[in-house]
């Protein structure tokens, strides 16, 4: 038998493939005092060399690959290693110190590292800094002889192993050659497992130890419905993932029937199915997919894959691109959620002990308010092509949202005055995802047109469980009675003012959590695009009056959210 790890099935979908490991390497070095100071230059020299030869060739394939634009950075980085005034600095350090290259580098980077972040008020400084870490590190690597993983580069299928993905490297992986994913950390909520579906890459997230336990090239086998990984799989072992795969396979084809179906449940009460995208480029998952809206558009990715602020007009074609490409469908565009481990180069924010708890989102926007009024200025010009909606995320007081609010109003009636044209139907809503909006759901009815219930950071906020931390994950309970009682409240709170309540957290697709749901009557489920078919097909099978009195009974009888599980398996068996 092979050794066998477990994690949390984040992508469903199997793979068979070799490892990548995307991990950083061991990058230490000693200060030393070298007599040959000669030799040291011509070591640094040819460290030189061989960075710009590698860098060169990230930036064609990212050209290729990601565009031109997003080549762009790696000039920078080609800059900085043709600085004649660095490099002259760092050789006059080995030969007037006799040091070894690797520490007459990192000294005289790391000078001028302090000094560009010290311009706090220059984010372009700021970023010379990033960017000259980044070269420090590789000419490092090559002065070490030791390799740094370049996730651009992969041109052949593997499975990526790493400790944890940010948002940008995930967007990074190729899809042709990235078989699957597998990090030692993260839940089936976090960034990069919510990205792995949406590319529709099988991922396993949270093995604790998947780094530790495979070397570059291993064989591997992924099952991501189930979060088990294979190292060195048997010929057996082979067989079993990838039968799983070919059964996965035809159960999608049979989902796929449902693309152009209503969603009806078996006695006829209808759903609105939505999803969560990223970028403009997800709408054609949503079509493919058969959604009847966008519940949540996250907008920060925006931001976060521009080098710099986006501009006005840069956000209008992107909003517009949405709502053209939904037809008219409802699009729900949240504005920017920053913080919490999504971060922005151009934006610093000081270290948190908590950043969940931190300066984030809504908290941000209203401080920084022009960048604000930029996207709201943006989101109400494209309001004409399609059917907007506007939601504020991590809305904690009712002060936060009337502050949003009357933002947004002054930006529309600027628009106005200009002779810029504006649709009169847009629906502003906010995000539930702070416990305390939750409770006071009845008074924030009255003010907005409609709520989604961010369930991601709803549970970690009630359970005061990390959603990112798997130690805790025990903890993270969609069905624990606390958490049905918190949904119930806002979906009957919205109800009694004549609203909606829709959900865009993961648990919308959660297929033991979509009985519950629809016997509390949301009225909207936003979630990945590639849940959406095998939602409509198990809402097929529901009978809502049914489902009403397995929803009652979770919440006033059920004490743990065993019970909870236990009770909507007898009901929909
Ligand atoms: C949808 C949510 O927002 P995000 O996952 O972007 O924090 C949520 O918190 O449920
Ligand atoms: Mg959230």
């Amino acid at each position: 038998m092979s050794e066998m790890l477990k994690g949390i099935g984040a992508s469903d979908g199997v793979a068979v493939a070799k490892a990548y490991m995307l991990i950083e390497p061991d990058l230490s070095f000693t200060k030393t005092t070298v007599e040959d100071s000669e030799g040291e230059v011509s070591r640094l020299k040819a460290a030189l060399a061989k960075a710009t030869e590698e860098i060169t060739a990230i930036r064609e394939k990212a050209a290729a690959t990601l565009g031109e634009e997003e080549a762009q950075v790696f000039d920078a980085h080609l800059m900085v290693l043709a600085d004649p005034e660095m490099v002259g600095a760092v050789e006059s350090n080995i030969n007037d110190n006799k040091v070894n290259a690797e520490s007459a580098l990192k000294e005289v980077t790391d000078m001028f590292i302090t000094m560009f972040e010290s311009m706090e008020d220059n984010p372009y400084m700021q970023e010379r800094a990033a960017d000259i870490k980044d070269v420090t590190k590789r000419v490092i690597s090559h002065l070490l002889n030791v390799k740094l993983p370049n996730p651009s580069m992969i041109d052949e299928e593997v499975i990526v192993i790493a400790h944890d993905l940010t948002p940008s490297d995930t967007a990074q992986l190729d899809r042709r050659f990235v078989k699957a994913f597998v990090t030692n950390i993260g839940g089936r909520t976090s960034h990069s497992a919510i990205m792995a579906r949406s590319l529709e890459i099988p991922a396993v997230v949270g093995t604790m130890e998947i780094t530790n336990s495979v070397v570059e090239d291993q064989l591997l086998a992924v099952n991501g419905i189930t979060g088990e990984v294979i190292v060195e799989p048997t010929e057996e072992e082979q067989a079993v993932v990838n039968k799983a795969g070919e059964e996965y396979a035809a159960m999608k084809a049979e989902w796929d029937k449902l693309k152009d179906a209503q969603t009806v449940t078996a006695d006829g009460k209808h759903f609105e199915l939505a999803a969560n995208i990223g970028t403009p480029k997800d709408l054609e998952g949503v079509n493919n997919n058969g959604g009847e809206a966008v519940g949540l558009y996250r907008t920060e990715f925006l931001y976060m894959d521009s080098p710099e602020l986006p501009s006005e007009d840069a956000q209008f074609e992107a909003y517009k691109a949405v709502l053209e490409g939904m037809n008219g469908k409802p699009v729900v565009v949240r504005t920017m959620d920053i913080g919490g481990d999504k971060e922005l180069p151009y934006l610093p924010l000081p270290h948190e002990m908590n950043p969940f708890l931190g300066y984030r989102a809504l908290r941000i926007s209203l401080v920084e308010d022009d960048m604000f009024r930029t996207q709201l200025r943006a989101l109400l010009r494209a309001s004409v092509y399609g059917q907007l909606r506007i939601m504020f995320p991590m809305v904690a007081t009712l002060k936060e949202f009337r502050a949003a609010k009357a933002m947004l109003d002054e930006e529309k009636a600027k628009l106005i005055a200009d002779g810029v044209a504006v649709a009169d139907d847009i629906q502003v809503g906010i995000m539930i995802e702070i416990p305390a909006a939750a409770v006071i759901a009845d008074k924030f009815a009255k003010e907005v047109d409609f709520f989604s219930v961010g369930t991601n950071d709803l549970i970690q906020y009630t359970m005061a469980a990390d959603r990112m931390n798997e130690r805790v994950s025990y903890l993270y309970q969609p069905y624990n009675p606390s958490i049905l009682r918190l949904i119930k409240h806002v979906i009957d709170s919205a109800h009694a003012e004549g609203k909606w309540a829709g959900m865009c957290g993961e648990m919308a697709g959660d297929q033991t959590a979509v009985p519950l749901l629809v016997g509390l009557g949301l009225d909207e489920f936003s979630m990945s695009a590639t849940s959406i078919l095998k939602t409509r097909s198990l809402m097929k099978r529901l009978d809502s009056t049914k489902m009403a009195e397995l929803a009652d009974k979770a919440i006033n009888d059920c004490d743990t959210a065993e019970e909870v599980v236990a009770l909507v398996e007898e009901y929909t068996q």
